[in-house]
Parts: structure tokens; C-alpha cells; sequence
């Protein structure tokens, strides 16, 4: 039985002091996260202070992005060790805003996932076809090859504590929302080339997200579905009162 994860990608959102806002009233909306693993992906600067603030807390924190290079003149990057010091538990990789604007290819999105294992950080790594793809008939092979490049050296052990979101392009920020069955139908494929990697065992233990427009009002309908396992949310993830109902209707 897979555990739930809802992670809440806050984008280029958020100064610290409203980020810690966003926490202190979610914390007094939702007091038990039983059934479901809760995630913050903040922006780099949120990221100390919010440690502190969820100190006992299950909440779990996220980066957006790393750097794949252990350390280096890389000016405006930050690495590994960086966000792991600084209480990033989970780490956001190929991002198709970062492959679109900033060249992130299937080959960096390869070592940073590396990288991130190689400080304990856990990489939700996004894949997901543009427009053109889908009406093209291209999706799944076009996923299939980012799943394959990105798990590429990734032992069995590891691949079962990573996370891959499934997010159509056209989804993002749209309000467009795959059907809750085309959405499905991805997250199977993905799992069955896990399971081509790695064999069926381990693809039952790999968590898949959708993301793409998920909202309190279609998350219930999405993680009915059998290979959804969560949402990576961005939008509606922006205020606690949603996120607080989207926790709630990520619980299987
Ligand atoms: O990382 C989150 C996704 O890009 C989805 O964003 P959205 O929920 O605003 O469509």
C-alpha cells in the first residue's frame, strides 16, 4: 500500500514571513496528517525559517530545484548539501518550468537526482508531455523516455523512496485538468516502465503524482484512480484553507 504525498509547489511565491504565515494557519487548520505526506516546496530563501517552524511538525519541506555539482564557482546555484542543510527533505527535479525556460535537459535531470540521493535528499522528478505531444499521440513515449533517462543508475533500493509527478504541460496553471482517467493512464505506463527497470515489485513501491490544475474540487476524483498516488500542486497550494482541504481529499 503506497502512502498518499500532496506537495505543494509554491513556484517563484511566498517572502518568508508570509511563508510562515501559510504555516502558522495551516497548523491551526489541520492537526492530524494521518494518511498522507504532506510537502512544502518553498522558495530557497523560506527554507531555514521554515525549518524551525515545523519542528515536530510531519510536514515535510521540498526545494524546487538543485544544482547537480557538489560544490563550485556557480554563481546563483545551490547544491545538495546546501538544501539538505537546511531541512529539505524532498527536492523538486525537471520541473517542465526549468526544462522550458531553463534548459533543464533529461540529462542534467539524470545527475541531479543523483546529487540529491547522494545528501539524502528524495527527488520528485516531473515528466510530461506539451500540447503538441498529446494531439501528436506522443505522451507515453515521450514520458516513457524521460522516466528511463532520468532513473538512469538508480538502484532498486533508491527508486522505491522516489517520487515521479506526471504533469501534462498543458495542465499547468491552465485550469485545464487531464481527465482523471487520462491522467491514470500515464501514471500506469510510467509504472510499468518502472517495473521494465526494475521489476513489478519495486514499481508498486514507486509513488506517482499527478499534477496540473488539481484543486479541493477534483483532487478526491484524481486519487480514486489506481496509479495516482498524490497531486504536486501549484496554484491551489498557495493558500492554507485550500491546501488544508487538499490534504483532506488526498487521503485514500
Ligand atoms: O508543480 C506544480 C504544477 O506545475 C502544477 O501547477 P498548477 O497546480 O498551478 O497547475
Amino acid at each position: 500500500m503506497r502512502k498518499p504525498i500532496l506537495a505543494g509547489n509554491w513556484k517563484m511565491y511566498k517572502t518568508v514571513s508570509q511563508s510562515l504565515s501559510f504555516v502558522e494557519h495551516l497548523q491551526g487548520l489541520v492537526d492530524d496528517l494521518e494518511g498522507v505526506d504532506a510537502v512544502i516546496c518553498a522558495p530557497f530563501p523560506s527554507l531555514y525559517a521554515l525549518k524551525s517552524q515545523l519542528e515536530g511538525s510531519s510536514i515535510k519541506l521540498a526545494a524546487q530545484n538543485l544544482h547537480q555539482a557538489e560544490e563550485g564557482a556557480y554563481t546563483g546555484e545551490v547544491s545538495a548539501l546546501m538544501l539538505q542543510d537546511v531541512g529539505a527533505h524532498y527536492v523538486i527535479i525537471g520541473h517542465s518550468e526549468r526544462r522550458q525556460y531553463f534548459g533543464e535537459t533529461d540529462e542534467s535531470v539524470n545527475q541531479k537526482v543523483h546529487a540529491a540521493f547522494k545528501h539524502g535528499l528524495l527527488p520528485i522528478i516531473c515528466v510530461g508531455e506539451d500540447l503538441s505531444q498529446r494531439e501528436q499521440g506522443t505522451t507515453k513515449q515521450l514520458v516513457e523516455e524521460q522516466v528511463r533517462a532520468a532513473l538512469s543508475g538508480v538502484t532498486a533500493d533508491d527508486v522505491t523512496r522516489l517520487v515521479i509527478a506526471y504533469e501534462p504541460i498543458w495542465a499547468i496553471g491552465t485550469g485545464k485538468t487531464a481527465t482523471a482517467q487520462d491522467a491514470n493512464e500515464v501514471c500506469a505506463h510510467i509504472r510499468s516502465v518502472v517495473g521494465e527497470m526494475y521489476g513489478k515489485e519495486k514499481a508498486d513501491g514507486v509513488r506517482i503524482q499527478y499534477g496540473g490544475s488539481v484543486k479541493p474540487e477534483n483532487i478526491e476524483e484524481l486519487m480514486a484512480q489506481p496509479d495516482i498516488d498524490g497531486a504536486l500542486v501549484g496554484g491551489a497550494s498557495l493558500d492554507p484553507g485550500s491546501f488544508a482541504k487538499l490534504l483532506q481529499g488526498a487521503r485514500k
